[in-house]
């Protein structure tokens, strides 16, 4: 055969053009390193086999409970130990994973545009829509800016929306008296009928149950006892789409689409009902209801029912994971919890002596000791352990490259970025000798109040968290509520394993439970 007729054969073609592809590549970006000041990886945790053996890894440690703390792990392994940040692939395609505070500062902050939410539009639309939580550039702004007054307005009162489902959640713990119980579950209801009466007006009162002898109160609608079970379904489906990435789109089975659809139907419900009052009868509305206050600014049935469900899905769980690791710690830590409970005492009193109206935001906020054990779990266990960012445009992040790590690295437009803030928060850089342990004595210490990035629960720059006091309130009353009414808590199982599994959905919660007696 003629040499030249090899050129007509696909295989040759394509190793030809691969090739070029490669060498074009390879140019390009040192170019771009060297227009933008970058350095090459300081840190780079190598291809395992074109990163199939991190995405085996990563599925492993996620259904076992580990995948947190193997975040953390992973940086303990890396050549520079100093360079909080490195370069790893999945499917050949290179990803970036920083914990550095000047790195996520960078993305979220200081050169916010060159960074947006990726796909999670894309995988998380079937249930949330167009929100907040979703979207990017102009249409966030807009969110942004419609529902942040809601954030400034409602928390004075939403403690005292609270107080009727604590009876009820007392009702379980009491029915529990002496014995070992999932305290974590019960948060989980407890949050989900809490934030459906907040926003929508209504609660699904997932907490009344048989077993307390209570029931649903009549309702008009059908399917508000399936909302929690099919909401929570879909939650954790959403989370399993995001680990999937570009292939999300495989995941959308019929019980998917059929769960979407009973959360989608009770939303709407509640959303034409909104629509339906006159502009006098939504003005003398009593209460806050936060739908009723939106529907002031909207009559978009389809962007109502967004928004709400887009708050669902960032409130509730958060606040349920962070009361259930609370008070895991606090039944480890029987001194941290004589102390919590002096605090709490002397302020709001005790037994037939309680203080209702002395609990409100204000002074919720001035409970000192009670901001040091809620800084210390959100430290520990940051309810949003990873999150994700994608490069919109070809720039740098500030440290990662050359020989010390200090130098800018190289980020490709479309380039993948995991930031994680767990490992921040576990780095003896910023926290010192005993950055494991927990200890909210650390909080009362001079240097905590220099962390700057390195303490971040809520999110940093433009798209900080939004209901970050609304959570603090509503923990900090809980937990005085709770501590009030019971003031024995002791683990399930002292031999409990320390430190606990982790559950990571879209937010972490403890993986075999918070199983603790009280009384
Ligand atoms: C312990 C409780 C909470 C924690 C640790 C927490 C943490 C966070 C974090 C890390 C983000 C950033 C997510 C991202 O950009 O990818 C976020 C966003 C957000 N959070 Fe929270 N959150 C909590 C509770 C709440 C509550 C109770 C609400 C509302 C009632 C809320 C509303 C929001 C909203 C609306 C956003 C989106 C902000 C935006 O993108 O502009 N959060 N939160």
């Amino acid at each position: 055969m003629d040499p030249l007729d090899y050129l007509t054969k696909w295989y040759v073609v394509t190793t030809v053009g691969v090739i070029l592809y490669s060498v074009y590549q390879y140019i390009h970006t040192k170019q771009l390193m060297k227009r933008l000041g970058a350095k090459p990886f300081t840190n780079d945790e190598g291809d395992g086999w074109f990163g199939f053996y991190v995405w085996k890894q990563l599925l492993d440690k996620k259904a076992e409970g580990t995948l947190v703390d193997f975040g953390h792990e992973r940086y303990e392994k890396i050549t520079n130990p100093n360079c909080e940040t490195f370069q790893f692939r999945i499917f050949g395609k290179p990803l970036i994973s920083t914990k550095d505070p000047e790195n996520i500062k960078a993305i979220l902050a200081t050169q916010f545009n060159d960074f947006s939410l990726g796909r999670r539009h894309e995988i998380f639309q079937p249930l949330l829509g167009d929100g907040i939580f979703t979207l990017d550039g102009e249409g966030w702004k807009h969110s942004r800016a419609m529902l942040r007054p809601q954030f400034v307005r409602e928390q004075v009162g939403h403690v005292k929306l609270l107080e009727p489902h604590l009876q009820v959640f007392f009702k379980h713990i009491r029915k529990n008296k002496g014995k070992v119980f999932d305290l974590q579950e019960l948060f989980f209801r407890l949050t989900i009928d809490s934030a459906t009466e907040f926003l929508f007006g209504e609660s699904v009162q997932s907490l009344r149950d048989e077993s307390i002898g209570m029931q649903l109160e009549a309702t008009q609608i059908d399917g508000k006892q399936e909302f929690a079970t099919a909401f929570n379904f879909s939650q954790n489906f959403l989370a399993s789409r995001s680990v999937l990435q570009e292939l999300y789109w495989l995941l959308n089975t019929k019980k998917f689409r059929d769960c979407n659809a009973k959360v989608h139907k009770f939303a709407s419900y509640y959303v034409e009902k909104a629509l339906n009052l006159t502009e006098k009868e939504l003005q003398e509305e009593k209460g806050y209801v936060f739908l009723y206050e939106l529907a002031k600014q909207t009559k978009d049935p389809v962007i109502l029912r967004d928004q709400l469900l887009n708050i669902l899905v960032a409130g509730r769980d958060t606040t349920a994971g962070l009361l259930s690791f609370m008070f895991f710690e606090l039944a480890r830590n029987p001194d941290v919890f004589e102390k919590l409970k002096e605090e709490i005492y002397t302020k709001f009193g005790s037994g037939d002596d309680v203080q209702f109206n002395e609990i409100t935001f204000e002074t919720l906020k001035q409970c000192e000791y009670m901001k040091a054990v809620i800084n210390e779990c959100l430290r520990l266990y940051p309810s949003v352990p990873q999150n994700f960012r994608i490069a919109t445009r070809d720039t740098t992040l500030p440290h990662g490259g050359g020989p010390d790590g200090m130098s800018p690295v190289l980020v490709r437009k479309g380039q993948n970025i995991v930031y994680i803030i767990s490992s921040t928060h576990k780095t003896e850089k910023y926290y010192g000798k005993d950055a494991a342990d927990f200890n909210p004595q650390r909080w009362f210490e001079p240097e905590t109040k220099k962390l700057g990035w390195a303490f971040l629960p809520f999110n940093g720059g433009p798209r900080i968290c939004l209901g970050q006091q609304f959570a603090l309130t509503e923990a900090s009353y809980v937990t005085t509520r709770l501590i009030q009414e019971f003031p024995n808590l002791t683990l399930g199982d002292p031999d409990t394993r320390y430190p606990p599994l982790k559950m990571s959905h879209l937010t972490m919660s403890l993986f075999e439970g918070c199983n603790v007696k009280m009384w």
